[in-house]
């Protein structure tokens, strides 16, 4: 028999969180499928467990400096088995916390979704009717057209294999690459990134990623850019990739190749022509408010919207957009502008804003002044290996375009330019606010 909902929420991760938590204030009833674990990618193979890898670096990485404090230390010997026993410790009450919560929000439907029709979804054999249906799918890794492509692994394997392998390549130089490599690189595993672009993190301003490339090297971690990866091949236990650069041939073998090469929305699997969804294959077309341009009862968030970055408070916050627009019958588009993330290697990058080429092709008047702090009296006491900072400010209006920091802890001053940001405070008046001293974020004052 076919039961009918209010709102049918297709993926159990931060956006369908996001749906949930206002429709369900609102008291509307929901049918919530998850076909894994409730919580998604994030807290289970995503962000959580792995900030608990790159503290650990961080561990590595305090020892390493301990000598400039004048302290003696043996050399540190890191147990990754237990490390990933602690991780998977600390995250295995997500699943169920989460089933909880979406149980207490809507009627949990178990196994994969997929549409019958324009408002109909058809779960485990069960018909589910709904006015509205909000696409929260999530991503999975891009799969690569090369020979060979079965013996790579993904995050998903980094964050559960308990063996530490002793030599790993990176195929992609993104976020996902960065952030593992300098935890695989600290724990003593010899890491290669092959990047197609000329550029690793392409996206990212390009005197912050020569900081960051600068301090991988002094790691040991081997960074090849401009690379066309022709196939992997697999002897006994050993794993070979060829790749090209400039079309000289070259050949890495290693115990384990990690596909760092971007995700993809998880959108194919679900019938979307039956609903009159209109696709390109991957990409939903949506209008500005995340809503089907074809049906609309439809609506995309999180990774599964092509487009926006993907992001976990992304994710969140298009949910919420999506379940207030739902509710309310009146729809918002996302203001991104002022988001910050970071890329937590150690030390991090944080950035916010537009990098300085974006700037630059957009035709603003703006200033950029660029630091190396790790001269400053807070990078030297704590003996910083790197500690840098560009600012972008708009001259017309003394307000913030961008930051982009690493180490300094950027992870938390990268916050104060996002607010400042968001609220349109002036370069003068951050100056002019007070601080305590001394600290990071007193530094924060003197980065422009
Ligand atoms: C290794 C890694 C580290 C990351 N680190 C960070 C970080 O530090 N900070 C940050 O902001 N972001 C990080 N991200 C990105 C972040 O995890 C994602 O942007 C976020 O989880 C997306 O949320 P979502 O709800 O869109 O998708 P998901 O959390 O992936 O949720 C989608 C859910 O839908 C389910 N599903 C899919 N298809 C169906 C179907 N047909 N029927 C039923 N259920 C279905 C899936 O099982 C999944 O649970 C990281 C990602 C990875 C992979
Ligand atoms: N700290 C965080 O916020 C965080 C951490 C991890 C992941 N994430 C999210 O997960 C997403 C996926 O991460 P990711 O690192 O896989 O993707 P990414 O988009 O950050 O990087 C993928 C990289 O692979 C390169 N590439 C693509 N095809 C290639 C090929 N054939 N050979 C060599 N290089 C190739 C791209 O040029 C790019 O630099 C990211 O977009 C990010 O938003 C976020």
């Amino acid at each position: 028999m076919t039961q009918k909902f209010d709102i049918i929420i297709i993926g159990g991760g931060n956006a369908g969180f996001g749906v949930s938590a206002v429709a369900h204030d609102a008291g509307k009833s929901i049918a919530f499928i998850e076909e894994r674990d409730f919580g998604g990618t994030c807290p289970n193979r995503g962000c959580t467990p792995k900030k608990v890898l790159v503290a650990a670096a961080h561990a590595l990485h305090e020892i390493e400096t301990a000598n400039a404090h004048c302290i003696e230390v043996g050399k540190p010997k890191l147990d990754w088995s237990a490390l990933i026993r602690r991780e998977k410790a600390m995250i295995d009450f997500i699943p169920d916390a989460m089933g909880d919560l979406a149980a207490k929000r809507g009627t949990v439907f178990r196994g994969r979704g997929a549409f019958t029709g324009p408002n109909s979804v058809e779960v485990n054999g069960q018909e589910l009717t709904a006015d509205s249906i909000v696409i929260a799918t999530g991503s999975r890794p891009r799969q690569l057209p090369i020979p060979g492509a079965e013996y790579m692994i993904t995050s998903d394997e980094v964050l559960s294999d308990e063996n530490q392998p002793k030599e790993v390549v990176f195929i992609g130089g993104g976020v996902i690459a960065m952030e593992f490599s300098h935890v695989y690189a600290r724990a003593g595993t010899k890491v290669t990134i092959l990047e197609a672009m000329p550029q690793l993190l392409p996206r990212m301003d390009v005197d912050t990623v020569n900081v960051i490339k600068a301090e991988s090297e002094r790691l040991g971690i081997v960074i090849h850019t401009g690379v066309k990866v022709e196939e992997i091949t697999k002897d006994g236990e050993t794993l070979s990739v060829k790749y090209s650069i400039n079309d000289q041939d070259h050949v890495v073998a290693v115990d384990r190749i990690v596909n760092g090469a971007g995700r993809i929305a998880n959108t194919d699997g679900l019938n979307l022509d039956v609903a009159g969804i209109e696709h390109d294959g991957i990409a939903i077309k949506v209008d500005e408010i995340m809503r089907s341009v074809s049906n609309p009862s439809i609506w995309v968030a999180g990774d599964a919207l092509v487009n926006t970055p993907q992001l976990s408070p992304v994710a969140t916050h298009e949910g919420r957009l999506i379940g207030k627009a739902i509710v309310s019958g009146s729809g918002q588009s996302a203001d991104f502008s002022g988001l910050p993330s970071c890329v937590y290697t150690v030390p991090a990058i944080s950035t916010v804003g537009l990098t300085e080429a974006e700037a630059h092709s957009k035709g603003i008047d703006f200033r950029v002044s660029k630091n190396d702090m790790t001269g400053w009296f807070s990078g030297k006491s704590y003996a910083e290996s790197a500690a840098w900072a560009k600012v972008l400010i708009d001259n017309e209006t003394d307000q913030f375009l961008g930051a982009h920091m690493v180490g300094h802890q950027g992870e938390d001053l990268i916050h104060l330019f996002a607010m400042a940001m968001q609220h349109k405070i002036t370069a003068a008046e951050f100056q002019a606010s007070h601080f305590a001293f001394p600290t990071f974020s007193s530094d924060a004052k003197n980065l422009f």
